[in-house]
């Protein structure tokens, strides 16, 4: 669906030239959700513009669902702009416009007649759950309906491929929740093509099947989520994975947990995909004679299975607590003993 080959895009400023994307690769299926992730600067939205033609590569092809984005010009690449929708962190609504026009007006620039473009404008406000706000200009709603908007805007044209540059930066966590909760909606209802930019590792884990991490132009690391979760390989992916895996706070409750308890063993255990759903706990419990102090998980789904991590502190005879260690590295579960 999406090829990005050998792709190079330099910037020339009056402070020298900037190399913002550096021989990028990319493969990109159809029906898949693919996020990339970067800090500022790492050269995401230069990627992802290229993706639709806003940017040209200096080097390399862009082919995005049957068009050489790269290379064509003018009408064709308008056309092919209709089969490549985008929304964008700050929305880009017309504000003099009601929410029906705003979302009708690709359809007028497109000669859509108007019987046919309200049809299209009732259909798409009730894909996005917005009825009832047909009338209603943009600063009469919340940043979560305004982005619906511009989602049922950008849907109107019946696209293939919809990119999003950052679309829930500017939400709070339960709203951009929400939005992401629609464009897996949308990806599912209508087997459209989602890429995605972001410096937030939640979004990659809510909604992605593959993720690219950029760094410094390049793609430094990629791979289905659930993989890059459970073995991250560049320090930077690490740094990701941990915004959303150990939070600052658990470092701090384990090494109070580590000064609190004097005897026994301080456990960290590691679940990815089908074991997340074992009762390992349980057999541990009526297998051992041990006891077992539940002290701190959290247990996340993606998009391909679950991961998360389990602190817990085992008690008992030092034999006893052997063999149940040796059970744990028996199951399908990463296991990493903290303190004894
Ligand atoms: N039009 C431009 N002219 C010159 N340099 C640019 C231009 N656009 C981007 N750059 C530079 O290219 C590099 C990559 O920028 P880009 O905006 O693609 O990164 P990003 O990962 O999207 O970061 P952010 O999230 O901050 O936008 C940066 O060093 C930036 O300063």
């Amino acid at each position: 669906m999406i090829n990005v080959n050998a792709v190079k895009k330099i910037y020339s400023s009056r402070s020298g030239k900037v190399t913002a994307v550096d021989h990028v690769d990319l493969t990109i299926h159809s029906g898949e959700i693919f996020g990339i992730i970067g800090y500022s600067g790492a050269g995401k939205s230069t990627l992802i513009r290229m993706l639709n033609g806003l940017e040209l590569p200096t080097e390399g092809s862009v082919s995005v669902a049957g068009h050489e984005v790269s290379k064509i010009k003018g009408s064709k690449l308008r056309k092919a702009r209709q089969e490549i929708s985008m929304i964008f962190q700050h929305f880009n609504l017309l504000w003099s416009r009601t929410v029906k026009e705003n979302i009708a007006f690709p359809l007028e620039i497109a000669g859509v007649k108007k019987s046919a473009r309200e049809k299209k404008v009732l259909e798409l406000i009730k894909l996005v759950g917005l009825e009832g706000r047909e009338d209603a200009y943009p600063s009469q709603l919340s940043g979560g309906q305004k982005q619906r908007v511009g989602i049922a805007r950008a849907l109107a044209s019946d696209p293939k491929v919809l990119l999003c540059d950052e679309a829930t930066s500017a939400l709070d966590p339960q709203t951009t929740d929400a939005i992401l909760d629609l464009l897996v909606d949308i990806n599912k209802r209508l087997g459209l093509t989602i890429v995605l930019i972001t410096h937030e590792m939640h979004v990659i884990r809510k909604i992605c099947h593959r993720v690219a991490v950029m760094e410094e132009g390049k793609v430094v690391e990629t791979g289905p989520v659930i993989d890059v979760f459970k073995k991250p390989e560049k320090e930077i992916t690490k740094r990701f994975v941990q915004q959303v895996i150990e939070p600052e706070e658990a470092k701090d409750t384990i090494d109070h947990l580590i000064a609190h308890y004097k005897t026994g063993s301080l456990v960290m255990l590691g679940f990815v995909g089908e074991s997340a759903e074992q009762p390992v706990i349980t057999n541990l419990i009526r297998s051992f004679s041990v006891s077992v102090n539940i002290i701190q998980g959290k247990i996340s789904p993606t998009q391909n299975g679950s991961y998360g991590t389990l602190y817990i502190h085992l008690d008992g005879e030092n034999v006893e607590i052997e063999k149940a260690i040796q059970y744990l590295h028996s199951q399908e579960i990463s296991v990493e003993v903290i303190d004894g």
